[in-house]
């Protein structure tokens, strides 16, 4: 099971993160985010993917910071829609669409498929458009039957490590390709606390 950890924003703490392996460490350049990632963070060994956190961005603001933080995926995570989906793919940059759930999202009702996404990121719907804090109900998932891989996102904790390992032993991961972690592993907001993601990672990869 691979695993992301986003909201990175601090070239020091970055670099400390990058010597655990992740596969991937997400930047968000929504302005209105308390982990705004301002500063071009370098050094970052070239086998951690670089995913870069837009919320309804204008096209041409997300193909300009894939460029300038060389970036490997894009993660929408407002309203962004199949066509524009589609286009930014088009650039030949992965796309990781955020799906918000709730207790009444229909899943039949998804009609992003993979001409426009390469992943879904299932996150908590919320005040905010991502970054909540907060777990949904994972087995949700069960109605999930489309066969794009998707990253499971939301709060999750350390504190969930057990509910966490019985669902990706369940029918409901099967295509669960990553877990994303955030501000649950938080010392304040875009510093990642490096103990506990050892501690969180090393049980993930007993499960690899
Ligand atoms: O974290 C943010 O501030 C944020 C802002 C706007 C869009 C996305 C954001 N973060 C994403 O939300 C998920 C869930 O975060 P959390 O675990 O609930 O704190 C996170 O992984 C980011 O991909």
């Amino acid at each position: 099971m691979k695993l992301k950890i986003c909201g990175m924003n601090n070239q020091e703490n970055t670099l400390s993160i990058s010597e655990l392996q992740p596969d991937f460490l997400g930047f968000i350049f929504w302005k209105d985010s308390i982990r705004f990632c301002e500063e071009i963070i370098e050094n970052i060994p070239d086998d951690i993917l670089k995913v870069g956190i837009f919320v309804d961005a204008d096209y041409n603001d997300i193909v300009d910071k894939v460029i300038a933080h060389k970036l490997n995926l894009v993660q929408l995570h407002g309203n962004e829609s199949p066509d524009f989906c589609t286009e930014i793919r088009k650039t030949n940059i992965k796309v990781i669409k955020s799906i918000k759930i709730d207790n009444e999202l229909n899943f039949n009702e998804l009609n992003y498929n993979k001409d426009c996404v390469d992943y879904f990121i299932f996150d908590t719907k919320g005040e905010l458009p991502g970054g909540n804090g907060t777990t949904f109900e994972w087995e949700i998932l069960n109605d999930y039957n489309e066969d794009i891989p998707f990253f499971l996102s939301g709060g999750i904790s350390l504190n969930d490590w057990p509910k966490l390992e019985k669902f990706l032993q369940s029918k409901a991961a099967k295509n669960c390709f990553a877990i994303d972690i955030n501000s649950q592993f938080e010392e304040e907001p875009g510093i990642k606390n490096k103990q506990k993601i050892k501690e969180f990672q090393e049980k993930l990869n007993q499960m690899r």
